[in-house]
């Protein structure tokens, strides 16, 4: 299975169904973010689900265990491949979100955010450094019955090894030689494959190039992925 999904992170419909239309032929899903969401609702996913990809929605909820499971009731008639909720809202929040979300649709649970180091870890109180409290926050997603974590290509091995069918979904995606912009814990597309990963989370990379298809194409290649 192609493990790309494109993050179509822009507010214009009209650019993001482009934008998949360039990319179809050459990934495995699209992912919609927060500003897409926010702009176009249940009414915008279903137009770009309609391209025929798996749809990663990444809302990342975070709130009160009633709230979070209300979120996910509310987005279950949108069939989602994957939808993620925050490690740190604890473990019932955890617990309400996999009583609420569909069994069909993948609940991911986001540890660290690609845009921290350990540095950002110790100004929020976090002693020991990003790959330590990753593996925390996978270890409640994991007992909340979670089907997998959002972590850095840096932490995929380690969590690998003792979570064996875990879904390792990874941004923090960068092609040799290409801009890191907000990213902090970034890797190679290939590398971060040979680590385990399980969806590799690709946006700017492949949206900001003049030609996306072809950047696309690039890098399913570079995974060694027939076209
Ligand atoms: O949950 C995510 O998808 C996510 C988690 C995370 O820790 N870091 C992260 O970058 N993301 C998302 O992954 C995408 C990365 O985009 P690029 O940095 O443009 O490749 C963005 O849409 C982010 O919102």
């Amino acid at each position: 299975m192609n493990p790309i999904h494109v993050a179509l992170d822009t507010p214009d419909v009209d650019r993001a169904e482009a934008l998949g239309r360039m990319v179809r032929g050459h990934v495995g899903g699209l992912k919609l973010g927060l500003e897409f969401f926010m702009a176009h609702g249940a009414a915008g996913v279903r137009r770009i689900a309609a391209l025929g990809l798996p749809i990663f929605l990444d809302v990342k909820l975070h709130d009160i265990p009633n709230t979070v499971a209300g979120a996910l009731r509310a987005l279950a008639p949108l069939e989602l491949g994957l939808v993620n909720v925050h490690a740190g809202g604890g473990a019932a929040m955890l617990a309400a979100a996999r009583a609420a979300c569909p069994a069909t649709t993948k609940l991911i649970a986001v540890t660290v955010l690609t845009s921290l180091d350990d540095d950002d870890l110790g100004a929020m109180g976090v002693g020991d450094g990003a790959a330590a409290q990753v593996t925390r926050l996978a270890a409640l997603a994991r007992a909340e019955g979670l089907d997998g974590v959002v972590c850095s290509p840096h932490e995929v091995a380690g969590l690998k090894a003792g979570w064996a069918d875990g879904a390792f979904v990874v941004p923090g995606v960068r092609p040799a030689g290409a801009d890191v912009g907000d990213q902090k814990r970034v890797m190679t597309p290939r590398a971060a494959l040979e680590a385990g990963a399980s969806v590799l989370v690709i946006g700017r990379p492949i949206t900001g190039a003049v030609d996306p298809a072809a950047a696309a194409a690039a890098i399913a290649e570079s995974l060694g992925l027939g076209l």
